[in-house]
């Protein structure tokens, strides 16, 4: 007899699907009696089966940072076309956790079910990978910010290097292994000097921790394909920004000062040299997070390693192509806010950012079919509207 849909994604009995936990023990008690799958385990479930017929391209998805400004987009662009979605997200207080419960919600209105846990808890990713068949990951959870991993570069290490290997750990053991596709970032190019950015152009001088571990997870992903037939995807992002977005961020913060009539610190390079971004926009960003997935081929594991078959590796710029000073964003902010800002202009302190971005996207249009096409004036309405209506909201 052939499989119903849901059989093929979820690994117990059909029976199981719809059974609510008979009842919850004492908090103290929880970790020791109570096996925690069940807290979540219908949700998850509910999470993944699909609205309607399964497609042969049909994919299921583990969105790791789902509650982050990425994870969110990419996970929604997900479900809406049909796939099988479930979020994890740690929920931590990098910025105010309010905006990442309101991204929450946002998601389970839709149907995806955010798990809250963290992605160094090996033992709930594996109880996560013992519930569902996910063809894919999409690793988004990190230890964001360039100039905060001088504050706590621990929690860099933590999220980003021991996150990460903790995950491929899981991924390697699985059978069948899924395809991962994670978050690098346009940092990994540190102080390259040659532009636009290449993929093939030298990322060996990181100009801050966090770019540092943004390349180590790069060298990681290389380690894993090699040894265990991954096939893992590196998307370097170039200043994501977009409604939804995240508070740590210039535009973000921009936004906010302006509007409340607060200084806002404008960076200069010596001698008055503008800084600037190749600034991209998130619905181009999702277009290429969706691409990647879909052309990730497979995980071939040792086994395909040993027929000679090989597993993807690759890593792709995903940027605007036309980057735009700081000053320029500004300037945009303040025709739309209708308002002046007050700006401090400093020099670029020596915390880790570099004087300016810009991608060369020749590769990922090639072999993504990714082509940008929101440039920053357009993007930064659609964030203010966004905004605007939130902080109203709030
Ligand atoms: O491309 C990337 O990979 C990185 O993009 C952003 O990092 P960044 O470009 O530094 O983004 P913002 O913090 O929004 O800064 C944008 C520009 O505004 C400038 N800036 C920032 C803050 C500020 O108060 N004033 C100011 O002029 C920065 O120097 C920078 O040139 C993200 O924050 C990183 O997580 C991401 O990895």
């Amino acid at each position: 007899a052939s499989k119903s849909p849901i059989q093929s994604i979820v690994k117990e009995t059909h029976s199981t699907i719809h059974s609510k936990p008979s009842s919850a023990p004492p908090a103290s008690l929880e970790r020791v009696v109570f096996n925690t799958e069940h807290i979540w385990k219908n949700d998850v479930l509910n999470s993944v089966t699909p609205r309607g017929s399964i497609s042969d391209h049909h994919k299921v998805v583990l969105v790791t940072g789902a509650a982050g400004f990425v994870g969110t987009h990419v996970s929604l662009a997900l479900k809406r076309r049909g796939d099988s979605v479930v979020g994890l997200d740690n929920f931590n207080r990098y910025y105010d956790p309010k905006l990442k419960r309101s991204r929450q919600d946002l998601l389970l209105n839709e149907g995806v079910y955010v798990v809250e846990g963290d992605i160094n808890d090996m033992e709930l990713l594996n109880r996560l990978f013992d519930t569902v068949r996910f063809t894919h990951v999409m690793h988004l959870a990190a230890q964001a910010g360039v100039r905060y991993a001088m504050k706590n570069p621990s929690s860099y290490i933590h999220s980003n290097i021991a996150g990460f290997v903790s995950l491929l750990e899981v991924c390697k053991s699985l059978n069948p292994k899924p395809a991962i596709v994670w978050a690098s970032s346009s940092s990994v190019y540190g102080l390259n000097t040659k532009l636009p950015f290449s993929e093939e152009d030298r990322t060996d001088q990181p100009a801050s921790v966090y770019a540092a571990t943004k390349k180590a997870d790069e060298e990681i992903a290389h380690s894993y394909n090699h040894i265990y037939g991954l096939s893992l995807t590196g998307l370097r992002f170039f200043t994501v920004y977009g409604p939804w977005g995240r508070p740590d961020m210039a535009y973000f913060e921009f936004t906010k000062n302006i509007l409340k009539g607060k200084k806002i610190t404008v960076f200069q390079g010596p001698g008055g040299v503008s800084v600037g971004r190749d600034f991209t926009y998130i619905d181009d960003v999702v277009k290429g997070c969706v691409a990647a997935l879909d052309t990730a081929g497979k995980s071939i594991g040792r086994e395909g390693k040993r027929k000679g078959l090989k597993a993807p590796l690759r890593v792709f710029n995903i940027g605007n192509t036309s980057p735009e000073s700081v000053e320029k964003l500004v300037g945009i902010l303040e025709r739309l806010l209708k308002k002046k800002a007050m700006r401090d202009v400093q020099e670029m302190p020596k915390n880790g950012d570099v004087m300016f971005t810009h991608a060369n996207i020749s590769l990922a249009a090639r072999e993504l079919g990714y082509m940008p096409t929101t440039d920053l004036e357009t993007g930064l309405k659609k964030f203010v509207e966004w905004y605007v209506d939130w902080i109203q909201k709030d």
